[in-house]
């Protein structure tokens, strides 16, 4: 085989880490507060949520660094289904504003290079500096000037890189366990790195022990809490702000935050955070977090997903040109002149069609024998145009072959089928992860499925599809409309 085919998860932890119907909660449903200020938290996996002391340490604190617009801010920290969220205290106008934070409350590498453990988190990656940081005013404790904020803090989400291994084993098979796998693994590396480079050398800034399980904690944390705008160098905390939940029902991915200068003359920066919509007083403030992230991409990075929701149902398939094909050279330099790699991802969608590079990069990675014609340099030019329709019989034959064999394995990897998963789901007595779990790998099938029907109807139209030599001798007025040869009798 001259390409390799196969599926496996895509995730890239230094840029970005990656829309159906919502089974989530509306903003206009959100439940309203009892008498004691809380509003009534909805059966979840989420650990205890922090004590109403914490809440008000968190509040005054906001205060006296001057997070709190006079007379009083229109929303305010409550106990919600999601945790912790954003509670409007009266009616508030779409587009109006929430939050503000000015920046000496952001907590960014700027911060970390400014503080004790400055000098020696120098050249360390953002995410990382900014995790030492947040252990180790952790572990000051009550000397942390950040302790109102690190007490409201969850001591986990229900993101998958949290579940214990029996949770784990609720997604065996799927990509989203061997992303999940990949990130413990990439961050318990750079913990290894860190600790012996920068924690162990310098213990006497660190004096409270930092373990690889709370620097997976510190990991989760910023991966769930840094707006999506926000990531790689500019990764940033921001309290407060941070603490609005996700709602699908919108879906408008207009920016709710922004940073402008405080004041004409002052260079003192504030983050604010708008509603994208009307809340009614005593309901709680939603924004969309990312409408390009599939459901697994939600899970790994949150902890939950949209169930019903078919655009984040998304299957990756993994297609390279081997460097043992004999025509690599030639094949490499057709898809670098195309934008691709010998390596590329291909993230298919529920109900949507195929990527549309998708075909041609499959039809171009199998292509050999007779066909391979097509890659000497005077087709350079044109080569990638032939490639978007069919070749030739054996070449389209082989990428339904390649594809369906590809899509059965994977499939095979799974321990249930679509319709016990259903059976599960409507049964409705799942906690929030085995939802999650359930979810995901249902939707990964799914897709899968949708694949194989791709290709199996291509397969049953073999016969019928127009291949390159059939089209050129049209081009050449060789052949009639119904497939004729043409030929020129001698006078
Ligand atoms: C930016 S924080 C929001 C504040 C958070 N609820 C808290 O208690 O601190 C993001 C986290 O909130 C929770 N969350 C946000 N939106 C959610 C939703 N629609 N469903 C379930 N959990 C949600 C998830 O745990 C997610 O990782």
């Amino acid at each position: 085989m001259m390409a390799l085919l196969h599926f496996s998860s895509s995730f890239c932890l230094s840029t970005t880490i990656p829309n159906l119907f919502s089974s989530l909660r509306s903003p206009t449903k959100c439940p309203h507060r009892s008498k004691s200020g809380r509003i009534p938290a909805a059966a979840s996996s989420f650990p205890a949520p922090p004590p109403d002391s914490a809440i008000a340490d968190f509040w005054r604190w906001l205060g006296e660094k001057g997070a709190l617009p006079k007379p009083s801010p229109p929303v305010r920290p409550g106990l919600v289904p999601e945790g912790l969220g954003l509670v409007a205290e009266r009616d508030i106008l779409r587009n109006e504003v929430v939050v503000e934070v000015p920046k000496q409350l952001w907590i960014n590498a700027d911060v970390v290079a400014a503080s004790e453990i400055g000098p020696v988190t120098l050249g360390l990656k953002p995410w990382v500096a900014i995790s030492l940081f947040l252990l180790r005013e952790k572990g000051l404790d009550a000397a942390s000037p950040w302790r109102p904020y690190l007490d409201i803090l969850p001591p986990e989400t229900d993101s998958s890189i949290f579940w214990s291994e029996e949770e784990l084993s609720e997604i065996q098979g799927t990509q989203l366990l061997n992303t999940t796998l990949g990130v413990k693994e990439y961050v318990q590396s750079e913990f290894a790195e860190v600790e012996d480079k920068v924690i162990l050398p310098n213990n006497h800034l660190f004096p409270s022990k930092i373990t690889a399980a709370e620097f997976l904690w510190a990991f989760g944390i910023l991966r769930s809490r840094a707006f999506s705008g926000f990531r790689g160098d500019k990764l940033v905390l921001i309290p407060f702000a941070d603490l609005v939940n996700h709602n699908a029902s919108i879906t408008s991915e207009d920016v709710c935050w922004d940073i402008k200068g405080k004041g004409l003359f002052s260079r003192e920066q504030i983050f604010s955070l708008r509603t994208p919509v009307f809340v009614n007083a005593g309901q709680q403030i939603y924004i969309q977090y990312d409408l390009g992230k599939s459901n697994a991409e939600l899970a790994l990075d949150y902890g939950f997903i949209e169930s019903n929701n078919k655009g984040r149902e998304v299957y990756t398939m993994t297609l390279e040109i081997s460097e043992s094909d004999p025509f690599y050279g030639d094949k490499l330099d057709i898809v670098e002149s195309n934008g691709l790699g010998d390596i590329a991802y291909f993230d298919i969608v529920l109900g949507r069609p195929l990527p549309p590079l998708m075909l041609p990069y499959l039809r171009l990675a199998v292509l050999g024998g007779t066909d391979a014609f097509l890659l000497e340099s005077i087709f350079r030019n044109s080569v990638w145009g032939h490639l978007e329709l069919p070749v030739s019989r054996s070449n389209e034959e082989t990428i339904c072959c390649v594809v369906l064999d590809a899509c059965a394995s994977a499939l095979s990897l799974y321990q249930t089928t679509i319709e016990e998963d259903e059976k599960l789901l409507e049964k409705g007595e799942l906690d929030a992860r085995s939802k999650i779990a359930v979810g995901v790998r249902s939707g990964e099938k799914r897709v899968l499925h949708q694949i194989q029907e791709i290709f199996r109807s291509r397969e049953v139209e073999l016969e019928t599809l127009e291949y390159y030599q059939e089209r050129r001798l049209k081009d050449l007025g060789l052949i009639g409309q119904q497939g004729e040869i043409i030929f020129w009798e001698s006078n």
